[in-house]
């Protein structure tokens, strides 16, 4: 199966990446970019075809994933809306509606939403995945056995979901980062030297996050467990709750479900 690329940035890098840890020749990717130094750093990393022109591109490939940013997305495709017959597109850009992109490619038909996130690159990816009615069973496989390779794959019965998605796993990634950069920050300033800080904030996540994968206790129970009644854990967490980071990190949410669907209508009938 060839699958082509429009936009070579962060997320199709991460994508693409993942694709040849898993399998696919860099033959069968090709990349539409416009950025030099992209071209020039897909080229040098992973020796595929990078090339400006979408009709070179997207030639002899059944499936194109569109990976320019949102506002973007009208001017990458609209002028070459015919040469996407027959193939099924899969458009990442978070916000832009499937029914929008479908009017800018004449009507197109076999679209799928995308929401993947960046650990797509070492196959640890999480996708959210929206089908136009349209869209047939063996392309929904097609795409589930495209993504599948990069990750755990979701999909949603509703479009306004991907939102959700957004929100959560789509942007995740950064709160992730943002958590471990205040964890090593913390044990830096309490006296550990940078790197050993860093080494335990990211151990912490992952083995924390293999203990809630593999339990069958709630988030909560395993919270409880590291709490010991009058100890040092239960300080920490009071602590937290006194600056309402629940709730913080609640609304933040919100607010990214919030700007995705507020993307989603600013794109309308471009
Ligand atoms: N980054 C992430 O974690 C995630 C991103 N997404 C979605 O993925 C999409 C890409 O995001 P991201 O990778 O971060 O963005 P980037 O800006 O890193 O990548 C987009 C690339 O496409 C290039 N480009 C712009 N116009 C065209 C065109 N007409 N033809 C070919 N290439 C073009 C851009 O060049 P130039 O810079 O010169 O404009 C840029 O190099 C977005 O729609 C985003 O919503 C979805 C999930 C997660
Ligand atoms: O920040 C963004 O808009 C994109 C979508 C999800 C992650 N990055």
């Amino acid at each position: 199966m060839n699958i082509a690329f429009i936009g070579g940035g962060n997320m199709a890098g991460a994508m693409i990446g993942g694709l040849i840890r898993h399998g696919h020749t860099p033959s069968q990717i090709s990349v539409v970019e416009i950025d030099a130094q992209q071209q020039q750093r897909l080229v040098k990393e992973y020796g595929m075809t990078v090339t400006a022109s979408i009709a070179d591109g997207i030639r002899g490939s059944e499936i194109v994933v569109l990976a320019v940013k949102p506002q973007q997305l009208h001017a990458a495709v609209s002028e070459s809306a015919q040469l996407f017959q027959g193939k099924l597109v899969i458009s990442i850009a978070a916000g832009v509606r499937a029914d929008d992109l479908s009017q800018w490619l004449n009507r197109h038909e076999f679209i799928i939403r995308a929401m993947p996130n960046t650990p797509a690159l070492i196959g640890k990816g999480v996708t959210g995945l929206y089908a136009l009615p349209r869209v047939d069973t063996r392309q929904k496989e097609q795409a589930t056995r495209i993504l599948a390779g990069i990750g755990t794959i979701v999909w949603v019965d509703e479009e306004a979901q991907l939102d959700a998605v957004t929100a959560l796993s789509g942007c995740g990634p950064a709160y992730v980062f943002y958590f471990l950069e205040a964890m090593q920050q913390a044990g830096a300033e309490l006296g550990l030297t940078a790197d050993t800080a860093k080494q335990l904030a990211m151990q912490t996540f992952l083995g924390a996050t293999y203990l809630a994968v593999q339990s069958d206790d709630t988030l909560a129970t395993l919270r409880t467990r590291v709490t010991s009644k009058g100890g040092v854990t239960e300080q920490a967490l009071l602590s937290m709750e006194q600056s309402d980071i629940r709730g913080a990190f609640i609304r933040a949410m919100h607010i990214a479900n919030d700007r995705s669907r507020e993307m989603g209508e600013m794109f309308r009938h471009t």
